[in-house]
C-alpha cells in the first residue's frame, strides 16, 4: 500500500494534466482526440494503477441502511478476525460465541481466484460538519467501506470477486445474525441520530407445533406463509409489492401475540412491534417504514386501540383545570398527541413506499375486528384474516400434547363436554394444565392438571350462568326506563376497555 500512497500526489497532479489534455482535446479533430485520452490514461495507470469503489453505509440521502454494505461487513467478519489488527466483538448468534468485524480506520487484504487478485478493504467513517447554528445538534457519521484493487483485475473484480462478496456476505448475514425484536422510540424532538428503531434479541420460544388451534386452519396459515416466502418471483410476475398482510382477530388470551411469534419463529424473520401512538405523525410513520429491513413482521397491536374509526386518534381525556394551570405555567406538555392518521397509516400499509425493500409481513391484532375500518382491513391491505378464538376439543389436545405428555385420557370426555357448553380462553387452560406444586410440596400429576382444568370449566359454567341471569335482570330494567326515559346513550364499553388494555401493558 506504501506504493499506493506514494502514488497519491503524483495522482492529483496528473489529473490537473488529464483536464487540460481534456480541454485541449476541444481543438484537435474527434480521433485524434480519442487517441490521445486512451494513451493518457495508459499513461497515467504505470504510476497509480489502482481503482477505488466506496460502499456507504446508507443509501437514498441516508433514508435505509444500503444491504450492500451489511453483506460487505458480514463478508469482512470472517476475512478479518485473521488479519485486522483493530476488531469490534458483538456477540453472536444464540449468544455463544463472539462475532468479530473490521475496526474503523483499519485495512485488511482479500485474495480471490486462487491468489491471482489481490484486493484491499478499508473501514473508514467520517463526520459532516454541521454549521455552529444548525437545528441539527450533533454531528453526524458517516461510514463506509473503501475497494481498492489493481486495474488489470477490474472485470473480475466487477464481475467475479463482488458478486462473491456480496452472496457470501449475505449467506454469513443469515447463519450469524440473531433474531431481532424492535420497537419504536418516541422521538418528539428532532432526530438528529436518524434512528427510530431500538430492538433487543427475540427469543420468543413459541412455535406453530406449541399453538392451540384446529390442525386444519394451523395448516392453512403454514401454507400461506411457506408460499409467500417463495414468493418473489411471482409478486414480481403479478406487479405487486412482496409484502403481505394478516389480520389477528379474537377475544383477549386467545394466542394473537403468540402466533406473531410463531410466525417470525417459523419464518425466520425480524419482528418490528409499532407502537402507533408513540409516533409523532404520518412523515416519521414512513420514515420508520424505510427504515425496517426485509425479511421481517412489522406488527401493530389492539390497533382498535390505537386509531379511532373516524381516522382521528382516540381523545385525550378531559384534562382537570389544575392540570390546565400546571401545563399553561411548566409550557408544551412533553406528551403530545399524534398526528398520525387513518391515511397515513393506509399509505403505511399499501402506498409506494411501503413497496421498499419487499419481503416483509404486516400484522394487526384487535379484540374488536367490527370496530375497524373496513378501508384498514379489506383485501390487498390485510390480505388473510385469522380469527383466534376460545378453546376447542383440538386445541385442548394440543395443550395436553405439549403440557403433559399425553395424547389420550378418562377424563377427556368429560372436557369435551364441558368445552362445548362453556367459553374459555386457551390462556387460562394453558394455566391449568401447567404441572404446580401444591401447598402441601407434592408435584401435581397429568390427573391433577385435568382436574384443575375441570374445575376451571365448571366455575367458568357457573359464571356465565350467573352472567347471563344478570344481564336478563338489568335489560329487564332498561327497558321499564327506557319506556319512561327514552333510550340511553351506549358505546362506552369497548372505549374503557381500550384505556384499561393500555394502562394495564
Ligand atoms: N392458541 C394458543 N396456543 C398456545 N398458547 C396460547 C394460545 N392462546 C393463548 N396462549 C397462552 O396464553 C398466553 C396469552 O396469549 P396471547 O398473549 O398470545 O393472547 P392475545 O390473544 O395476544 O391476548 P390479548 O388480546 O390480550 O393481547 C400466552 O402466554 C400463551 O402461552
Ligand atoms: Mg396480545
Amino acid at each position: 500500500m506504501t506504493e499506493i500512497l506514494g502514488a497519491m500526489g503524483l495522482g492529483s497532479t496528473l489529473a490537473s494534466l488529464m483536464f487540460l489534455w481534456a480541454v485541449a482535446g476541444k481543438y484537435f479533430p474527434f480521433n485524434l482526440e480519442d487517441l490521445i485520452r486512451r494513451r493518457f490514461v495508459k499513461f497515467t495507470n504505470r504510476f497509480y494503477p489502482y481503482i477505488h469503489v466506496s460502499f456507504p453505509e446508507f443509501t437514498g440521502e441516508r433514508l435505509k441502511r444500503s444491504e450492500a454494505y451489511s453483506a460487505i461487513e458480514s463478508y469482512l467478519m470472517s476475512t478479518s478476525t485473521s488479519k485486522a489488527r483493530n476488531l469490534r466483538a458483538e456477540l453472536g448468534k444464540d449468544s455463544s460465541n463472539l462475532v468479530f468485524s473490521m475496526g474503523y480506520s483499519d485495512e485488511v487484504t482479500d485474495d480471490f481466484d486462487g491468489g491471482r487478485v489481490r484486493v484491499w478493504w478499508s473501514s473508514t467513517k467520517s463526520e459532516s460538519k454541521t454549521p455552529t447554528f444548525s437545528i441539527r445538534p450533533a454531528p453526524q457519521e458517516h461510514r463506509f467501506f473503501k475497494l481498492t484493487f489493481h486495474h488489470r483485475h477490474r472485470d473480475t473484480v466487477m464481475e467475479r470477486y463482488l458478486k462473491h462478496v456480496l452472496e457470501s456476505g449475505k449467506a454469513a448475514l443469515i447463519k450469524n445474525q440473531q433474531r431481532r425484536l424492535y420497537t419504536n422510540n418516541p422521538n418528539r424532538d428532532y432526530d438528529y441520530r436518524m434512528l427510530n428503531w431500538s430492538h433487543v434479541i427475540f427469543e420468543h420460544p413459541a412455535s406453530f407445533d406449541t399453538l392451540a388451534m384446529h390442525p386444519d386452519k394451523k395448516r392453512e396459515i403454514i401454507e400461506d406463509l411457506k408460499a409467500f416466502k417463495a414468493g418473489k418471483e411471482y409478486y414480481a410476475r403479478i406487479g405487486k409489492p412482496w409484502k403481505r398482510g394478516y389480520l389477528l382477530y379474537g377475544p383477549p388470551g386467545t394466542g394473537k401475540s403468540t402466533m406473531v411469534a410463531a410466525m417470525a419463529n417459523y419464518m425466520d424473520y425480524d419482528i418490528y412491534d409499532l407502537e402507533l401512538t408513540a409516533v409523532e405523525n404520518n412523515s416519521t410513520l414512513r420514515k420508520l417504514l424505510i427504515e425496517t429491513t426485509g425479511k421481517s413482521i412489522i406488527v401493530i397491536e389492539d390497533i382498535d386501540c390505537s386509531l379511532d374509526l373516524s381516522g382521528n386518534r382516540k381523545k385525550k381525556e378531559e384534562k382537570t383545570e389544575e392540570e390546565k394551570q400546571k401545563e399553561s405555567l411548566l409550557g408544551k406538555p412533553k406528551e403530545e398527541a399524534s398526528k398520525v392518521t387513518l391515511s397515513g397509516l393506509l399509505n403505511f400499509i399499501d402506498g409506494l413506499w411501503s413497496a421498499c425493500g419487499g419481503e416483509r409481513i404486516i400484522v394487526f391484532t384487535t379484540n374488536y375486528v367490527e370496530k375497524l375500518d373496513p378501508a384498514l382491513i379489506r383485501r390487498g391491505r390485510m390480505d388473510k384474516h385469522i380469527e383466534l378464538s376460545y378453546c376447542t376439543l383440538e386445541g385442548f389436545k394440543v395443550f395436553a400434547k405439549n403440557y403433559l405428555g399425553i395424547e389420550n385420557h378418562t377424563l377427556f370426555e368429560k372436557i369435551q363436554r364441558l368445552l362445548g357448553e362453556v367459553q374459555i380462553t386457551p390462556a387460562d387452560v394453558a394455566e391449568s394444565l401447567m404441572i404446580k406444586t401444591s401447598s402441601r410440596g407434592v408435584v401435581e400429576d397429568a390427573n391433577a392438571c385435568l382436574e384443575d382444568l375441570i374445575r376451571a370449566l365448571e366455575k367458568a359454567k357457573e359464571d356465565a350462568t350467573i352472567r347471563a341471569l344478570e344481564k336478563a335482570k338489568e335489560d329487564a330494567i332498561a327497558s321499564k326506563e327506557e319506556v319512561v326515559d327514552g333510550p340511553n346513550v351506549e358505546g362506552q364499553q369497548s372505549g374503557e376497555f381500550c384505556k384499561d388494555k393500555k394502562a394495564s401493558d
